[in-house]
């Protein structure tokens, strides 16, 4: 074991099997209609897409699309930034940390469940700046600017990762419209939420892993925003809690794919310093859409990079299930919160270290107050 730090061993219950079994893969969609229609459109091949959306929300959480519509250069282009910033030397990365001021830019002990990660992380917004409540008080109106600090290297960094940014946004809005029709709503129904938005975006590098029996690349996690959209490259080791039975499922590499998973927003965010536990989508939908963990094992053969995009609503939308899905059998089962506030609240017990688990929507659960 040399002389690796102890904050990284997950307990035993936790570590990655180093067989993985080959199972099925989580579902493959292919958003081709939407090249030539509106998600909005009522023809056969749209229908069919948002029922094959709805049935990935509600048996997976997860599902990865093809011809999404994001050009391949523009995604071949941020990652070759993103390489060439983390094979940097640390001195270097660390010109661009984050810190209590600025929770953008480079970050290498970032910590899951409070066991550190084996990875390094650089972090931005897409709404550069981006406005969140100053404190967590509820009664303080006062906010707060979220600026996005870019390298010198590699000269293209700050350009690669603003256009990439513009084109997964567009496709998240598709989603979002399949995703709202998939519920019986309208398909504009939850885009207006994202008017000012807090998403965010991560380049991950996970370095080789000298202990990856006893590590991993991202502990067990559920993703904290509305809806993330992830570019993962061809080394795998994301894997998936599969709902029916609960066994770690690894998500195939699929070339110029996209894995899409709704619910919860879960990862530590820039915007706090441990994990959340909120689920923006699994709220709206009053629970018919549950937010799903997830996790990635690490390689001691080769290094990977991923890019996911966490897509957030303004930060003055209050979270609530949605009124059209709310029934006299299926009353409301969350009150509302508002979402600037709630990220607030967290990120500053996260930043005190008062608990891990801290806030969570699970809270605003009625019933459980
Ligand atoms: O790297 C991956 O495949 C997933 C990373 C992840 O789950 C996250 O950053 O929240
Ligand atoms: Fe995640």
């Amino acid at each position: 074991m040399g002389d690796v730090d102890e904050s990284f061993f997950q307990d035993a219950a936790h570590r990655p099997k180093l067989s993985t079994t080959e199972a099925e893969n989580i579902p493959l969609i292919d958003l081709s209609p939407l090249l030539t229609n509106d998600p909005s459109d009522t023809s056969s091949a749209v229908t069919n897409l948002v029922a094959e959306i709805g049935d990935a929300c509600k048996n997976w959480g997860f599902f990865q699309v093809i011809n999404h519509g994001v050009p391949s250069a523009c995604r071949e282009k941020i990652e070759r930034a993103s390489r060439e910033f983390f094979l940097q030397p640390t001195e270097e990365k660390r010109k661009v940390s984050r810190d209590e001021n600025n929770p953008l830019g480079f970050y290498d002990t970032e910590h899951t469940k409070n066991v550190r990660d084996w990875k390094e992380v650089f972090d931005f917004v897409v709404e550069n700046p981006t406005i969140l409540p100053a404190s967590h008080e509820p009664h303080d109106m006062e906010l707060m600017e979220l600026t996005n600090q870019w390298p010198d290297f590699p000269t293209n960094f700050g350009e690669a990762c603003e256009e990439y940014a513009r084109d997964v946004e567009k496709l998240s809005y598709k989603l979002l419209e399949l995703i709202a029709l998939s519920l019986g709503l309208s398909s504009k129904r939850l885009s207006g939420y994202f008017k000012d938005q807090t998403t965010f975006m991560r380049l991950n590098y996970y370095p080789l892993c000298p202990v990856r029996h006893l590590a991993l690349g991202v502990g067990r996690h559920k993703d904290s925003l509305a809806l993330t959209v992830l570019a993962q490259d061809d080394v795998g080791g994301l894997e998936v809690k599969r709902k029916t039975d609960g066994e770690w499922i690894q998500v195939k590499p699929t070339p110029d794919a996209y894995i899409v998973n709704v619910g919860d927003i879960i990862q530590p965010t820039p915007f706090s310093w441990s994990t959340g536990n909120e689920k923006i989508s699994q709220v709206w939908s009053n629970d018919r859409y549950e937010s799903v963990e997830h996790r990635v094992v690490a390689s001691s053969k080769k290094e990977r990079f991923s890019i996911p995009f966490f897509f957030g609503p303004s930060h003055y939308v209050m979270v609530e299930p949605l009124e059209e899905l709310i029934s006299e059998e299926r009353p409301a089962k969350y009150k509302a919160y508002n979402w600037g506030k709630f990220n607030t609240t967290r990120n500053l017990s996260n930043f005190k270290k008062l608990n891990v688990e801290n806030i969570q929507i699970d809270h605003f659960r009625i019933g459980d107050l």
